[in-house]
């Protein structure tokens, strides 16, 4: 009986939330073995003492990043499941200690023909939003701090794999977008592609379940904070506005500007955004509906739904599923699109392995099929 060969993966980060998820989804894919795992506070640990969920696996102790033994690890794949900030010093880190091509100052982008020449080296997942920014200077800008990798943030692909599958295959850094961006890009970039919808006038009214900030402690993130409660924060200066209007505008070759107000709300996972836009003279609300069925017809992870039917967090939970829809507004001229992902799966966990799977070769559903949890 022939054995197929197994990709040795590692995740950096394994202790948080999205590391966990990144365990979770890779325990059942067939082509991959988890090799290391590293965390910080919780180095030392076996991971099932600090997720129960995840012991009785055979999957390795967490480490210290400082116990890595580049390269003799001999990863194909690593997971950056790290805060931003520690996360460009360590991909930094990792492929200086490899030797990876891409510190090349030659190499300038990985996704043409040089990145044939680097097939055989180590690949990046970041899901951080280190690399996401294509201008570091707005990095500085939004995150409060200069970045420290600003060569290698060029050659960094962003990992939406619906828009940008092709340099995905090729790429060797890959910046995972965020949660919020993912939900609302899916949302809009067909219809600011196709000259459907105003670019200037988008409002989108976000919501988060709390694993969406992540596992460290936090005073906000207590049980009694959140539960039986909602509020919006960041109001007006959150930092994922700068890259949803980043992608957007690249999407529609024309300045794109949006209003973007995340709200918390008591639920463990979960994203859904209502989105306000205004259409083109001319464009009605079926040629919205239209688009994005044209749009996804062939995407495995992107549906829109029937007619009034609305998308919710529970269509989508545990699943790598965005679902959409489109709806008429009371007020002519306008409409409202509304998007549903699971934050750790779509808006991170999950897009991050629908990206290694394209870098890898592989299809790009393996291992990320599973239909949504409910109830
Ligand atoms: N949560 C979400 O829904 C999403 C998160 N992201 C991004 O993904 C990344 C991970 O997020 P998430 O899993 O939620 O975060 P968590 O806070 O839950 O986990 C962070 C992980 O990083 C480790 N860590 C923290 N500081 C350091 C350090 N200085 N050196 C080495 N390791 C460190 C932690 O180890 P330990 O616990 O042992 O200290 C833990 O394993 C972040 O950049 C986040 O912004 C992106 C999209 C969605
Ligand atoms: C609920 C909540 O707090 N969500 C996080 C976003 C999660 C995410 O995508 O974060 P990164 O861009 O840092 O990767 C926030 O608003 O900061």
């Amino acid at each position: 009986m022939s054995v197929t060969p197994k990709f040795r993966v590692g995740i950096l980060g394994a202790s948080g939330y999205t590391g966990a998820d990144l365990v979770r989804l890779l325990l059942t894919h067939p082509n991959v073995e988890i090799a290391l795992m590293t965390a910080e506070r919780k180095a030392g640990m076996p991971i099932g003492d600090v997720f129960p969920h995840l012991a009785g696996y055979d999957l390795p102790d967490l480490i210290g990043l400082d116990e890595v033994e580049w390269p003799a690890v001999e990863l194909d794949v690593v997971f950056c499941a790290l805060p931003h900030a520690t996360s460009q010093e360590v991909i930094k880190g990792l492929l200086h200690a490899t030797g990876h091509s891409l510190l090349d100052e030659m190499v300038v982008e990985t996704t043409g023909d040089l990145a044939d020449s680097i097939s055989g080296e180590v690949k990046v997942v970041d899901l951080s939003a280190d690399f996401r920014l294509r201008d570091t200077d707005v990095y500085a800008q939004w995150y409060g701090r200069e970045h420290s990798a600003v060569t290698l943030q060029p050659k960094a692909v962003y990992g939406l794999p619906e828009v940008n599958r092709d340099q995905v295959r090729k790429a060797h850094l890959v910046a995972c977008p965020g949660c919020y961006p993912t939900a609302a890009l899916l949302a809009l970039i067909p219809l600011l592609k196709a000259g459907q919808i105003s670019a200037e006038d988008i409002i989108i009214d976000a919501k988060s379940g709390v694993s969406g900030a992540g596992r460290s402690l936090k005073e906000a993130n207590l049980f009694v904070e959140v539960a039986e409660a909602m509020h919006p924060y960041a109001v007006g200066q959150h930092r994922h506005m700068p890259e949803i209007e980043q992608e957007l505008t690249l999407a529609a070759g024309e300045d794109v500007r949006i209003s973007f107000t995340p709200h918390l709300v008591p639920m463990n996972r979960g994203e859904l955004e209502t989105i306000y836009v205004r259409l083109k003279e001319g464009t009605t609300v079926g040629d919205l509906k239209d688009q994005l069925v044209d749009a996804y017809a062939d995407e495995p992870f992107v549906s829109i739904l029937e007619e009034g039917v609305v998308p919710a967090t529970r269509m989508v939970r545990g699943s790598n599923r965005c679902v959409l829809n489109v709806f008429q507004d009371r007020i002519p001229g306008r409409a409202i699109v509304v998007s549903a992902i699971d934050n750790l799966v779509k808006g991170s966990s999950g897009q991050a392995i629908q990206n290694m799977n394209l870098m890898l070769g592989l299809d790009e559903t393996t291992g990320l099929m599973q239909a949504p949890m409910f109830p």
